[in-house]
């Protein structure tokens, strides 16, 4: 396919995005499956510029004077892949199947479209409802996060400590380009290309069914490795999902000790069995929900309890922007509501001096610094345990000082951005359940 054509089909997938309210990635397959003519370069291409387009959806916007599928379109080649407008007037003259020629108007956008007067949510890219949340973290600096928020994210790999070392891992993956992660001792990067570079297929590398890597982005691996896990410890993986952090965890235990993973919803598993197969690791136990309570036998015996919690996802807007438009208030009232409980679950199971660790994957202060702060509050048995300790603990390196963030007095927890960190956006908050019992009238 041409490069004209390719922007024609992204304009057709953007409008079924839109008009059918469909998930981007269900979409492009749908797209696929009725074009099979279209070869791997052109439905890359084809996904990277109708992503591009969502990620900057509000700039592209404002720019264009609309936010038309096709606007979105012609302003993500435009502006995110640095084409000017006499190319793309070229293109769309010379090039089989490509859209209609531009009109007048979108010749005057492409060329002169500014964001000089845009207010900041429009800069940042970020919905325009959550702008008061981000200033809330970010203050002056919640347009710059938001763009880097709007921008490529790299694969990230983890280095599965249990099969393999870092060196093996970089040098089995020279040829994709991989560096050393910056934080993490065992991350490896897979700088992201520009424009219509196809993203590396780690799957289809021999060192990925022999287990010497996961995905797993960086902030991720930071997470489970500032969590305090030890070799021989009892550990509860609450909200496990498919066990991403389950696994990171398993690595830093070395296979010794006990790892019990429960997700409330057991279609959350998805690959858990096979992944853990191919770690190498064997002290996991898989404990789906059920009638009788599959954990009551864990009540007040674990040494740390870790609630990966469910969230909005916006600091993994880089990786799921049609997700980013489509959070609206109720989503985010429900998600709190569900940390909140899922926090009064996992007291349970924490022994008296053990560990509760809460993570999201979100930068609003609302599932963050809201949801610990309304915690200490209610279990006066708990504090926050400054990340900067755990932090030298886990990765063995000083914790630069713009990662801490305030929960009101209460001492500080761990925030990452692609702006700060070169990470998805997480938070981590680590809380001590002390060993004396609990003052009378603020009982668990
Ligand atoms: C952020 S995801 C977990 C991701 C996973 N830990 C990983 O690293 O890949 C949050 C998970 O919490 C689960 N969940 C939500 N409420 C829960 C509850 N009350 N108890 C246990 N799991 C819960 C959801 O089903 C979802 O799989």
């Amino acid at each position: 396919m041409t490069p004209a054509a390719r922007i024609a089909a992204a304009i057709d997938v953007l409008t079924d995005v839109e008009t059918n309210r469909r998930p981007v990635q269900d979409a492009l397959k749908a797209w696929g499956l009725a074009h099979r003519f279209a070869g791997s370069g052109d439905r890359v291409a084809i996904g990277n510029l109708v992503f591009d387009a969502l990620r900057r959806r509000a700039s592209i916007a404002w720019r264009m004077g609309s936010d038309s599928p096709r606007a979105l379109a012609l302003g993500a080649f435009r502006w995110c892949w640095g084409k000017d407008v006499a190319e793309i007037d070229d293109r769309f003259a010379r090039e089989a199947h490509a859209p209609a020629p531009l009109t007048a108007d979108e010749r005057v956008a492409l060329s002169e479209g500014s964001l000089d007067t845009a207010p900041g949510w429009v800069q940042g890219d970020v919905p325009e409802w959550l702008m008061p949340s981000l200033e809330r973290t970010f203050g002056e600096r919640a347009t710059a996060e938001g763009a880097a928020l709007a921008g490529r994210a790299p694969v990230d790999l983890r280095v599965n400590t249990l099969k393999a070392d870092r060196e093996k891992v970089l040098e089995a993956l020279a040829d994709l380009g991989a560096v050393a992660g910056e934080h993490s001792p065992v991350a490896v990067r897979i700088p992201v290309g520009e424009g219509a570079a196809k993203p590396p297929h780690v799957q289809s590398e021999l060192g990925f069914g022999r287990g010497w890597f996961e995905v797993q982005d960086e902030g991720s691996q930071i997470a489970a490795l500032i969590a305090g896990a030890r070799p021989g410890q009892q550990v509860l993986d609450l909200c496990a999902g498919a066990g991403g952090k389950t696994l990171a965890l398993a690595a830093v235990m070395d296979n010794r000790g006990q790892l019990y993973a429960y997700d409330s919803d057991k279609r959350r598993f998805g690959d858990i069995l096979d992944r853990i197969g191919r770690s190498g690791a064997h002290n996991i136990q898989v404990r789906a929900p059920a009638k009788a309570d599959p954990l009551s036998d864990l009540e007040d015996r674990m040494d740390l309890v870790l609630v990966d919690a469910p969230c909005t996802g916006t600091g993994t807007w880089r990786r799921r922007p049609d997700a980013k438009w489509r959070v609206g208030p109720n989503a985010l009232a429900m998600r709190m509501g569900q940390q909140d409980e899922v926090l009064e679950l996992a007291i349970r199971y924490v022994k008296p001096g053990g560990r509760l660790v809460y993570i999201t994957c979100s930068v609003l202060p609302e599932e963050n610094e809201d949801r610990i702060a309304g915690f200490l509050d209610r279990h006066a048995d708990y504090r926050l345990v400054d990340p900067a300790g755990a932090w030298v603990s886990g990765l063995g390196s000083a914790m630069p000082a713009s990662f801490a963030t305030e929960v009101g007095e209460r001492g500080r927890a761990l925030r990452l951005t692609p702006a700060t960190a070169g990470t998805d956006g997480f938070f981590v908050a680590l809380l001590e359940r002390t060993v004396q019992k609990p003052a009378a009238g603020r009982e668990r």
